[in-house]
């Protein structure tokens, strides 16, 4: 097969405007954890859409924003360099929100990473008027020179075929780099580990915005019990006070997240799982290199 294609593609964005939603809609099943609130999606986790033409292959990243904390500046050096190591862009605006000095902002940097060619994308337009689209169509062409401009709704399948043809129409012709089937290549540890902290915020993430971060520091089946995964995993929060909110009264709450976590880590793995969940309490963990390479952000 002489034309098919194969390559990377990333979506760059703010925060919230529905980059991990879109990628799992394009690659049709659930591998990055969305959620209502900004910065759920901390690492790069990859999805493959297979088509019998081309594979594309799409690199999540983090929302990248100003650097306000140790964190945020690590998160836009991975954003940067993952910016660069990929065959296409997609440049996320929804169309329901005004474009403000964070899209500038990124836009600005798009435009630095001149041999990447990006693709505009109108996020969320089932939330919009045809006239918003239209208006937000118009000011996302203002901001830079675009190779492409696409109105899409994740939530609503619109546009979305048209936006993979896009995507694929910029990759280089390359046989298939991932054998068929593969979703992603993501390390189960860190799967799990996003869907524990994605089931801690539930319900508290006003109060603990950005101050969860969780690893898993074991994980393997049980001895003389291939049916039973034991997982044992710790929640690091940055204060005693956001310890007492993680736990609940009586531990309440620390079971129910237990639980919930157990039963999305079951169905992602398709085995049962024991899970040992502990809390710690690392000071400022989000400020201190030393913690953040403990939590898996490395240089
Ligand atoms: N109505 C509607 N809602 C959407 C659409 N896409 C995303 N959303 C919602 O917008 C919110 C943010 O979506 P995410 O996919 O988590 O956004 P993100 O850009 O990946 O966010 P970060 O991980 O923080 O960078 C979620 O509540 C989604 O359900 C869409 O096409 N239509």
């Amino acid at each position: 097969m002489s034309d098919f294609r194969a390559g990377f593609a990333a979506f760059v964005g703010r925060p919230n405007v529905g980059k991990s939603t879109l990628m799992n809609a394009l690659v049709g099943t659930k591998v990055a954890i969305t959620s209502s609130k900004p910065q759920t999606t901390r690492r790069v986790i990859r999805g493959i859409v297979h088509r019998p033409d081309a594979q594309l292959v799409i690199v999540d990243t983090p929302g990248l924003h100003r650097p306000r904390t140790l964190l945020g500046e690590r998160l836009d050096s991975l954003v940067l360099a993952t910016l660069s190591e990929v065959d296409v862009l997609g440049f996320c605006v929804p169309a329901n929100e005004q474009i403000g000095k964070g899209d500038r902002f990124i836009a600005e940097k798009l435009a630095a990473v001149k041999k990447t060619p990006v693709i505009a994308v109108v996020t969320k337009c089932d939330l919009a008027t045809r006239e918003q689209i239209a208006q937000q169509l118009l000011a996302v062409s203002a901001l830079a020179d675009f190779a492409e401009i696409i109105p899409v709704s994740a939530v609503g399948d619109d546009q979305l075929g048209l936006l993979a043809d896009l995507l694929i129409a910029r990759l280089p012709e390359s046989p298939p780099l991932y054998a068929g089937g593969e979703l992603t290549d993501e390390p189960e540890q860190i799967l799990v580990a996003e869907l524990i902290r994605e089931a801690a915020l539930e319900g508290v993430r006003d109060e603990l915005p950005h101050s969860i971060a969780v690893v898993v520091e074991e994980m393997g089946p049980r001895e003389g019990r291939e049916d039973l995964l034991d997982i044992y995993a710790f929640m690091y929060v940055e204060r005693p006070t956001q310890k007492a909110i993680v736990i609940g009264p009586g531990g309440a709450r620390l079971k129910d997240v237990g639980t919930r976590a157990r039963q999305q880590i079951e169905a992602l793995l398709g085995s049962r799982v024991y899970l040992d969940l502990r809390i710690k309490v690392a000071k400022d963990w989000q400020r201190d290199p030393k913690q953040l390479r403990r939590l898996g952000f490395y240089d």
